[in-house]
Protein backbone atom coordinates (compact mmCIF):
# COMPACT_ATOMS: atom_id res chain seq x y z
CA UNK A 1 0.00 0.00 0.00
CA UNK A 2 1.59 3.75 -0.73
CA UNK A 3 2.35 5.76 2.28
CA UNK A 4 -0.33 8.58 2.84
CA UNK A 5 2.03 11.64 2.95
CA UNK A 6 0.70 15.15 4.64
CA UNK A 7 2.46 18.80 2.91
CA UNK A 8 1.01 21.98 2.82
CA UNK A 9 -1.60 22.51 -0.12
CA UNK A 10 -3.34 22.81 -2.56
CA UNK A 11 -0.80 21.68 -5.83
CA UNK A 12 2.22 23.01 -6.60
CA UNK A 13 3.85 23.82 -3.16
CA UNK A 14 7.16 23.37 -2.48
CA UNK A 15 6.44 21.39 0.95
CA UNK A 16 4.66 18.96 -2.09
CA UNK A 17 8.08 19.29 -4.01
CA UNK A 18 10.09 18.24 -1.09
CA UNK A 19 7.76 15.20 -0.50
CA UNK A 20 7.70 13.98 -3.77
CA UNK A 21 12.06 14.17 -3.72
CA UNK A 22 11.60 12.19 -0.70
CA UNK A 23 8.99 9.52 -1.61
CA UNK A 24 8.28 8.70 -5.08
CA UNK A 25 5.53 5.85 -4.60
CA UNK A 26 2.73 8.05 -1.83
CA UNK A 27 -0.40 9.05 -2.00
CA UNK A 28 -0.07 12.84 -1.07
CA UNK A 29 -2.78 14.57 0.93
CA UNK A 30 -3.08 18.43 1.11
CA UNK A 31 -3.89 20.90 4.33
CA UNK A 32 -4.00 23.96 5.15
CA UNK A 33 -1.13 24.82 7.18
CA UNK A 34 1.43 22.97 8.82
CA UNK A 35 -0.15 22.39 12.24
CA UNK A 36 -3.13 20.40 10.36
CA UNK A 37 0.10 18.75 8.86
CA UNK A 38 1.60 17.45 12.20
CA UNK A 39 -1.97 17.12 13.79
CA UNK A 40 -3.22 14.59 11.28
CA UNK A 41 -0.42 12.50 11.72
CA UNK A 42 -0.71 12.67 15.26
CA UNK A 43 -3.76 11.16 14.68
CA UNK A 44 -2.12 8.51 12.24
CA UNK A 45 -4.49 9.45 9.83
CA UNK A 46 -1.44 10.21 7.86
CA UNK A 47 2.06 8.50 8.03
CA UNK A 48 4.24 11.26 7.28
CA UNK A 49 4.27 14.95 6.83
CA UNK A 50 6.93 17.00 5.41
CA UNK A 51 6.54 20.68 6.93
CA UNK A 52 9.42 23.47 6.39
CA UNK A 53 11.68 24.03 9.49
CA UNK A 54 14.24 26.87 8.40
CA UNK A 55 15.11 28.80 5.38
CA UNK A 56 18.74 30.15 4.60
CA UNK A 57 17.23 33.83 4.05
CA UNK A 58 14.46 34.03 6.76
CA UNK A 59 15.06 31.54 9.74
CA UNK A 60 13.04 29.70 11.57
CA UNK A 61 9.17 28.52 10.55
CA UNK A 62 7.21 29.00 14.09
CA UNK A 63 4.18 27.21 13.37
CA UNK A 64 6.45 23.89 12.90
CA UNK A 65 8.47 24.61 15.92
CA UNK A 66 5.66 25.03 17.92
CA UNK A 67 3.34 22.16 16.62
CA UNK A 68 6.45 19.95 17.23
CA UNK A 69 7.08 21.25 20.65
CA UNK A 70 2.94 20.65 21.43
CA UNK A 71 1.85 17.22 19.42
CA UNK A 72 3.54 13.77 19.64
CA UNK A 73 4.71 13.20 17.01
CA UNK A 74 8.84 12.64 15.87
CA UNK A 75 11.41 13.89 13.29
CA UNK A 76 12.41 11.04 11.46
CA UNK A 77 13.88 12.73 8.61
CA UNK A 78 15.04 15.99 7.01
CA UNK A 79 15.84 17.15 3.46
CA UNK A 80 17.35 20.83 1.89
CA UNK A 81 15.53 21.84 -1.27
CA UNK A 82 16.70 25.10 -3.41
CA UNK A 83 13.80 27.40 -3.64
CA UNK A 84 13.78 29.21 -7.14
CA UNK A 85 10.77 31.42 -6.76
CA UNK A 86 9.31 33.67 -10.45
CA UNK A 87 7.00 35.82 -10.47
CA UNK A 88 3.89 34.47 -12.29
CA UNK A 89 0.45 35.80 -13.82
CA UNK A 90 -1.69 36.33 -16.57
CA UNK A 91 -0.74 39.90 -17.63
CA UNK A 92 2.29 41.62 -18.32
CA UNK A 93 4.15 43.29 -15.37
CA UNK A 94 2.80 46.81 -16.34
CA UNK A 95 -0.77 44.91 -14.87
CA UNK A 96 0.42 44.01 -11.85
CA UNK A 97 -1.38 45.93 -8.69
CA UNK A 98 -1.33 43.36 -6.54
CA UNK A 99 1.01 40.26 -5.37
CA UNK A 100 0.22 37.39 -3.98
CA UNK A 101 1.80 34.81 -1.76
CA UNK A 102 2.94 33.01 1.57
CA UNK A 103 4.39 34.92 4.41
CA UNK A 104 7.73 33.12 4.34
CA UNK A 105 7.96 33.61 0.25
CA UNK A 106 7.11 37.24 0.59
CA UNK A 107 9.69 37.54 2.98
CA UNK A 108 12.38 35.84 0.33
CA UNK A 109 11.86 38.18 -2.21
CA UNK A 110 11.72 41.50 -0.52
CA UNK A 111 14.48 43.39 -1.86
CA UNK A 112 13.62 42.21 -5.32
CA UNK A 113 9.68 43.51 -4.62
CA UNK A 114 10.79 47.13 -3.29
CA UNK A 115 13.09 47.30 -6.21
CA UNK A 116 10.48 46.33 -8.85
CA UNK A 117 7.19 46.86 -7.25
CA UNK A 118 7.52 49.13 -4.94
CA UNK A 119 3.63 50.31 -5.86
CA UNK A 120 2.15 47.05 -5.74
CA UNK A 121 0.44 45.96 -2.47
CA UNK A 122 1.03 42.83 -1.27
CA UNK A 123 -0.98 40.07 0.08
CA UNK A 124 -0.65 36.69 2.37
CA UNK A 125 -1.75 33.26 0.99
CA UNK A 126 -2.07 30.38 3.10
CA UNK A 127 0.83 28.96 0.53
CA UNK A 128 2.27 29.82 -2.61
CA UNK A 129 0.48 27.64 -4.48
CA UNK A 130 -2.96 29.51 -3.28
CA UNK A 131 -1.37 32.56 -4.16
CA UNK A 132 -1.02 31.18 -7.67
CA UNK A 133 -4.48 29.85 -7.55
CA UNK A 134 -6.03 33.01 -7.38
CA UNK A 135 -3.87 35.09 -9.61
CA UNK A 136 -5.26 32.91 -12.39
CA UNK A 137 -8.79 34.28 -11.26
CA UNK A 138 -7.49 38.14 -11.69
CA UNK A 139 -5.45 39.52 -14.13
CA UNK A 140 -4.32 42.13 -12.14
CA UNK A 141 -2.93 39.94 -9.05
CA UNK A 142 0.28 38.26 -9.61
CA UNK A 143 1.82 35.15 -7.70
CA UNK A 144 5.19 34.40 -5.97
CA UNK A 145 5.59 30.45 -6.59
CA UNK A 146 7.37 28.22 -7.94
CA UNK A 147 7.73 27.43 -11.87
CA UNK A 148 5.74 24.54 -11.97
CA UNK A 149 2.86 25.87 -9.66
CA UNK A 150 2.84 28.48 -13.20
CA UNK A 151 2.36 25.35 -15.45
CA UNK A 152 -0.34 23.84 -12.93
CA UNK A 153 -2.21 27.32 -12.60
CA UNK A 154 -1.80 28.32 -16.27
CA UNK A 155 0.28 31.23 -15.77
CA UNK A 156 2.85 32.85 -17.30
CA UNK A 157 6.46 33.38 -15.98
CA UNK A 158 6.80 37.38 -15.63
CA UNK A 159 10.33 37.12 -13.99
CA UNK A 160 12.82 34.15 -12.84
CA UNK A 161 14.51 33.79 -9.82
CA UNK A 162 13.31 36.63 -7.97
CA UNK A 163 14.36 35.18 -4.18
CA UNK A 164 16.84 37.73 -2.57
CA UNK A 165 19.68 35.71 -3.07
CA UNK A 166 20.73 32.06 -4.83
CA UNK A 167 21.55 30.86 -1.86
CA UNK A 168 17.58 30.22 -0.79
CA UNK A 169 17.57 26.67 0.62
CA UNK A 170 14.85 25.99 2.85
CA UNK A 171 14.78 22.76 5.65
CA UNK A 172 12.34 20.21 5.47
CA UNK A 173 11.49 18.10 8.20
CA UNK A 174 9.70 14.53 7.68
CA UNK A 175 7.79 13.99 10.52
CA UNK A 176 6.00 10.74 11.97
CA UNK A 177 5.76 8.72 15.32
CA UNK A 178 8.43 6.87 15.78
CA UNK A 179 12.19 7.10 16.25
CA UNK A 180 14.25 5.92 13.10
CA UNK A 181 17.23 3.45 14.24
CA UNK A 182 20.59 4.89 13.93
CA UNK A 183 22.87 5.08 11.12
CA UNK A 184 25.94 6.34 12.84
CA UNK A 185 25.05 9.96 10.47
CA UNK A 186 22.15 11.30 12.25
CA UNK A 187 20.76 14.60 13.85
CA UNK A 188 19.12 14.96 17.29
CA UNK A 189 16.55 18.04 17.61
CA UNK A 190 15.68 18.99 20.89
CA UNK A 191 13.47 21.48 22.95
CA UNK A 192 14.34 22.93 26.12
CA UNK A 193 12.71 24.99 28.76
CA UNK A 194 14.71 26.50 31.78
CA UNK A 195 11.97 27.41 34.13
CA UNK A 196 14.29 29.70 36.40
CA UNK A 197 17.02 30.86 33.95
CA UNK A 198 19.54 31.85 36.57
CA UNK A 199 22.92 33.24 35.37
CA UNK A 200 24.95 30.37 34.11
CA UNK A 201 21.51 27.68 33.39
CA UNK A 202 22.17 27.29 29.30
CA UNK A 203 26.03 27.64 29.84
CA UNK A 204 25.55 24.68 31.89
CA UNK A 205 23.27 22.85 29.65
CA UNK A 206 25.50 23.74 26.16
CA UNK A 207 28.49 22.62 28.70
CA UNK A 208 26.71 19.32 28.75
CA UNK A 209 27.01 18.61 25.06
CA UNK A 210 30.63 20.72 24.97
CA UNK A 211 32.74 18.08 27.70
CA UNK A 212 31.49 14.88 25.49
CA UNK A 213 32.30 16.49 22.32
CA UNK A 214 28.92 16.09 20.58
CA UNK A 215 28.61 18.98 17.93
CA UNK A 216 25.53 21.84 17.86
CA UNK A 217 24.45 22.54 14.31
CA UNK A 218 21.85 24.83 15.64
CA UNK A 219 21.07 26.36 18.87
CA UNK A 220 17.79 29.18 18.49
CA UNK A 221 15.36 30.81 21.14
CA UNK A 222 11.55 30.76 20.73
CA UNK A 223 9.33 32.74 22.90
CA UNK A 224 7.56 30.40 25.47
CA UNK A 225 4.14 31.87 25.03
CA UNK A 226 4.26 32.81 28.80
CA UNK A 227 5.71 35.97 29.30
CA UNK A 228 8.25 38.38 27.59
CA UNK A 229 11.79 37.53 27.59
CA UNK A 230 10.61 33.56 28.59
CA UNK A 231 11.41 31.32 26.16
CA UNK A 232 12.35 27.26 24.60
CA UNK A 233 15.64 26.76 23.38
CA UNK A 234 15.77 24.45 20.32
CA UNK A 235 18.96 22.54 19.63
CA UNK A 236 20.13 20.80 17.21
CA UNK A 237 22.84 18.36 17.45
CA UNK A 238 25.10 15.59 15.72
CA UNK A 239 24.07 11.99 16.83
CA UNK A 240 21.54 9.84 18.09
CA UNK A 241 19.39 9.91 20.79
CA UNK A 242 20.81 6.23 21.61
CA UNK A 243 24.56 7.19 21.36
CA UNK A 244 25.65 6.53 24.92
CA UNK A 245 26.88 10.25 25.18
CA UNK A 246 23.92 11.95 24.14
CA UNK A 247 22.06 9.41 26.55
CA UNK A 248 24.40 10.82 29.42
CA UNK A 249 23.92 14.24 28.23
CA UNK A 250 20.36 14.32 28.09
CA UNK A 251 19.84 12.63 31.72
CA UNK A 252 22.27 15.69 33.07
CA UNK A 253 19.64 18.17 31.38
CA UNK A 254 16.95 16.21 32.79
CA UNK A 255 17.87 17.10 36.23
CA UNK A 256 18.93 20.39 35.40
CA UNK A 257 15.63 22.14 32.78
CA UNK A 258 12.18 22.06 33.43
CA UNK A 259 11.38 20.18 30.28
CA UNK A 260 13.85 18.14 27.75
CA UNK A 261 11.81 17.25 24.95
CA UNK A 262 13.35 14.89 21.54
CA UNK A 263 11.69 16.28 18.52
CA UNK A 264 13.47 13.75 16.56
CA UNK A 265 16.77 11.44 16.49
CA UNK A 266 17.09 10.85 12.38
CA UNK A 267 19.75 10.54 9.75
CA UNK A 268 21.11 13.75 8.56
CA UNK A 269 21.35 15.09 5.34
CA UNK A 270 25.09 15.22 3.84
CA UNK A 271 24.76 18.94 2.53
CA UNK A 272 24.94 21.44 5.72
O1 LIG B 1 4.02 27.87 0.25
C1 LIG B 1 4.73 26.88 -0.06
O2 LIG B 1 4.95 26.55 -1.22
C2 LIG B 1 5.36 26.10 1.02
O3 LIG B 1 5.59 24.92 0.86
C3 LIG B 1 5.76 26.82 2.28
C4 LIG B 1 7.15 27.42 2.24
C5 LIG B 1 7.56 27.87 3.70
O4 LIG B 1 6.70 28.22 4.49
O5 LIG B 1 8.77 27.93 3.96
C6 LIG B 1 8.11 26.41 1.81
C7 LIG B 1 9.25 26.74 1.14
C8 LIG B 1 9.59 28.14 0.86
O6 LIG B 1 10.50 28.54 1.87
C9 LIG B 1 8.41 29.03 0.88
C10 LIG B 1 7.22 28.64 1.43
Amino acid sequence: MKRKVGVLGPEGTFSEKAARRLMLDSDICYFTDFDEVIAAVERSDLDIGVVPLENSLEGSVGQTLDALLSRDVQIVGEMNLEVRHCLLGRGSPEDVKVILSHPQALAQCRGYLKRRFSGAEQRTTGSTSHAARLAQEFPEMAAIADAEAGERYGLAIIDRNVQDSDENVTRFAVVGRSTPKPTGFDKTSLAIYLERAEAGALWEVLGEFAVRKINLTKIESRPSKMGLGDYYFFIDLEGHVTDPPVEEALARIRKRAAVTKVLGSYPRTASP
